[in-house]
């Protein structure tokens, strides 16, 4: 049992997700951060990488007041469920995804993170122990759904995108593709992490929607599954 997994991203168009200094760059334009304001306010949760906190800092709240109010007349919270994908229990007690807006915290850990940053993590979160080394994501995706995470929007970044593709994990990808170029070869991507080699390994997409919004283009796949 798991929840339904959509990653939902802004790549510029020469496919980079932010500046080789991982410094995030506005690739979304008005109406596709309007859309994106709308899933998330339509999902029961939500997630990160650490490396993504460590860049962003973002809050991953809900800013439409309609959104808000939407949610909190269906008895939810005004925020979706935050996640923190984050092996070694780096998240900072300060950062806005646990301080900002009401709601609830998981931090997802690894069996090897340092006590101490844990028990201070515990404050300000639910912390999950899952995996070794690394976050077990399909143990995490279980927790998420026991605790009753249907929908989850994964935001990235791209190690993370791609563990979520290697465990299987992925069922819809959407992509927004900007009007910009960003350029670097160490500029992240999409899907960054190991990478697949061989090509059986490459998740198969089935191309679901295509539209224009803003000045570029939002593209819709739901991932194949295994026969
Ligand atoms: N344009 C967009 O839509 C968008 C969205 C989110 C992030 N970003 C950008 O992505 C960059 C951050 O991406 P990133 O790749 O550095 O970090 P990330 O956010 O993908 O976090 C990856 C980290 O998560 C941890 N982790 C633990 N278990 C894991 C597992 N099983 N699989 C994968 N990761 C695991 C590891 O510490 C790993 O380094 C930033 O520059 C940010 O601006 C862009
Ligand atoms: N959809 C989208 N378009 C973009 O142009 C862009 N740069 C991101 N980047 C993802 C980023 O990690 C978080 O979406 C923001 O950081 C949100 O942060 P807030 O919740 O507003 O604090 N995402």
């Amino acid at each position: 049992m798991r929840p339904y997994v959509f990653v939902n991203l802004a790549m510029s168009a020469d496919g980079k997700i932010s500046t080789r200094e991982r410094r995030q760059v506005k690739i979304s334009g008005a109406d596709d951060f309007k859309r994106v304001d709308e899933i998330k306010a339509g999902s029961d949760g939500i997630m990160v990488g650490i490396g993504t906190v460590m860049a962003d800092d973002p809050s991953l709240t809900v800013k439409s007041p309609e959104l808000k109010a939407a949610r909190r007349a269906r008895g939810e919270d005004e925020h979706p469920l935050r996640v923190v994908v984050d092996s070694m229990a780096r998240t900072s007690p300060d950062a806005d995804i646990l301080c900002k807006g009401a709601g609830q915290r998981v931090v997802a850990v690894s069996a090897a993170a340092p006590a101490g940053r844990v028990e201070a993590l515990r404050e300000k979160a639910e912390v999950v122990v899952v995996g070794e080394k690394g976050v077990d994501l399909t143990l995490l995706m279980h927790e998420l759904a026991t605790r009753g995470v249907k929908r989850l929007m994964v935001e990235g970044g791209g190690t993370l995108i791609w563990g979520l593709f290697k465990a299987g994990l992925v069922d819809e990808l959407i992509t927004y593709i900007g009007s910009t170029v960003i350029g670097g070869v160490d500029a992240p991507t999409p899907a960054d992490g190991e990478g697949f080699v061989r090509e059986d390994e490459f998740p198969r997409l089935e191309l679901a929607g295509v539209e224009r919004v803003d000045d570029g283009v939002l593209l819709r796949w739901v991932v194949k599954k295994e026969e």
